[in-house]
């Protein structure tokens, strides 16, 4: 990364506020000197163990209040989680030890930097007072475990396995997503971790051993009116002669990251009018209203879907189906004609991100996804898929090119949760579910403002309205894709006969004259 990373005791809070709101991510020295680098190293080994072992050793039993949580075989990577008091007993107790030492560490630096962003000096205009942000954040102390003022901050430990498919962004790493809680730190042991540009681009962020990358997640971004981003990222796992080791012991090994989630706390109330100083009539609508946690994480929930927010026993759910349906179910169909395609990368960013109109905050867009968003996706995803669907059309016959385009159809690839063809519908948010990835401003939507306007939206109403509406869009979603494929078809078809020169163009005019003709 080419800017410098920041040291937070010595350089003024307002460098990273500053940094934060340009990028949605920045590049801090650990403010805390914790274990975090030792707990890379004796994880790196413990994660060598066959998967079964591990799962053994780290799932809490049934009967417990854990029960079933804590490692995580899925189809791209393993994920240990650690909350707050972990320790499984078949965990070895060095490990354990280590391991939540680098959790108090990491919750340490993080409420440190979201501190120093609500501090006088960082010149951000964000307000909240420590005892505020501590109420935000819950209490870590175990005998508050369960109740709303609980910390419900989580570290995940995760483990890249390599993967032997020839799209490997897209499958063996970690989609792109935006985290549901405040602020996300990560730790790793090689690159991968990639965040999304304002211009589109994916920015490859590598951090050295004492240094930890700042994320910030939804509920900071919803909590600060929009006015810190959150950061849509992936992980993209470097091939094996490329990855580079920042922990002697990895060497060779898969990428391991820690990623410390700090999340508000149940009951915790947000009201960004005045975590912004700002009147809450000149709040975009979507802010006005203070929210509390759960009502927040429940509209997150409607419109993002991701392995990697979800809560364990979803994880679960998920992690079956994916047993049964690994491959295609990750990739949207731009993504996967693009990689197919060999694609320009910047046609397959565009197509897979939708550009920043794949940002989850209604308000402050970057201005390329208010204006140009719509447009440059449907053209980029347009292209993704001619781009798949033309050559292979252009070296056998037309009947190939609808084929190569159909397989990319819908029925062809299926992914839980709204598929991602951003762009092509609007780019505003939406008043009652909360989407904005593009609310179609459903019916259900409409009553919900309705219901506002006389004070009648209760929280369940909310719910019901955000459920249908995307039931809606998904819809919509399919129809767009479908539509998508059959011009796809259609243009490759062109492209070929074009390519064959006027007697090309002549056979496709007769050809569509003799499909045309009455019987
Ligand atoms: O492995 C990483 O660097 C990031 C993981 C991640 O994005 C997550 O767990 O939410
Ligand atoms: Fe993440």
């Amino acid at each position: 990364m080419a800017s410098k990373p920041i040291k937070l005791g010595r350089d003024p809070p307002s460098v990273l506020f500053k940094q934060l709101v340009k990028n949605s991510f920045a590049i801090i020295d650990n403010p805390v000197d914790s274990t975090t680098l030792e707990a890379l190293d004796v994880l790196a080994e413990w994660f060598q163990q066959p998967s079964g072992t591990k799962q053994a050793a780290a799932t809490a039993a049934a009967g417990t209040a854990a029960a079933g949580r804590g490692f995580f075989p899925l189809p791209d990577k393993e994920v240990l989680e650690v909350k707050q008091g972990w320790g499984p007993a078949g965990v070895q107790q060095d490990v354990r030890l280590v391991v939540r030492e680098a959790f108090t560490g990491l919750r340490k630096s993080a409420a440190i930097v979201l501190q120093s962003l609500f501090s006088s000096d960082a010149d951000s205009g964000l307000q909240a007072t420590d005892q505020q942000l501590e109420g935000w954040i819950g209490q870590p102390a175990a005998n508050s475990a369960g109740s709303s003022s609980s910390s419900s901050s989580v570290l995940h430990v995760s483990s890249y396995t390599s993967s032997s498919t020839n799209a490997p962004h897209l499958l063996g790493g970690t989609e792109q997503h935006v985290d549901r809680g405040l602020l996300t730190l990560i730790a790793d042991t090689g690159p991968g971790l990639q965040v999304l540009a304002r211009d589109g681009s994916w920015v490859p962020v590598t951090p050295s051993p004492q240094q930890l990358v700042v994320l910030v997640g939804h509920t900071l971004s919803w909590a600060t009116a929009g006015r810190l981003p959150a950061a849509v990222h992936r992980v993209v796992p470097a091939s094996s002669s490329s990855s580079s080791s920042s922990s002697s012991s990895s060497r060779g090994a898969p990428r391991l990251s820690l990623a410390f989630k700090l999340r508000a706390a149940p009951g915790a109330e947000f009201a960004p009018a005045t975590t912004t100083g700002t009147p809450s009539g000149e709040l975009h609508s979507g802010y006005r209203a203070p929210k509390r946690t759960r009502e927040l994480m429940a509209a997150f929930d409607a419109t993002h879907q991701s392995i990697h927010n979800q809560s364990t026993d979803q994880q679960q759910q998920q992690q079956q189906q994916q047993q049964v349906n690994i491959k295609p179910s990750h990739v949207t169909l731009a993504a996967a004609t693009a990689a197919a395609a060999g694609a320009s990368p910047e046609s397959k960013q565009a197509a897979q991100a939708g550009g920043p109109a794949a940002q989850p905050e209604p308000a402050r867009l970057p201005a390329a996804a208010t204006s140009a968003a719509p447009a440059a996706a449907a053209v980029a995803l347009a292209l993704a898929v001619v781009a798949t669907a033309a050559p292979t059309a252009l070296a056998t016959e037309p009947a190939a090119a609808t084929a190569a385009a159909a397989s990319a159809a819908p029925g062809s690839f299926s992914r839980p949760g709204p598929a991602p063809v951003p762009g092509l519908l609007l780019s505003r948010a939406c008043l009652g579910c909360w989407t904005t990835t593009g609310c179609l401003m459903s019916w259900h939507c409409r009553w919900l403002r309705h219901w506002r306007r006389w004070g009648a939206a209760s929280s369940s109403s909310r719910t019901w309205a955000a459920g249908a509406c995307q039931q809606q869009q998904q819809q919509q979603e399919q129809q767009n894709v479908e539509q998508l494929a059959r011009f796809a078809a259609d243009y490759a078809q062109v492209r070929l006969w074009a390519g064959r020169g006027r007697a090309g163009l002549v056979q496709a005019a007769s050809a569509k004259m003799i499909r045309n003709a009455p019987a």
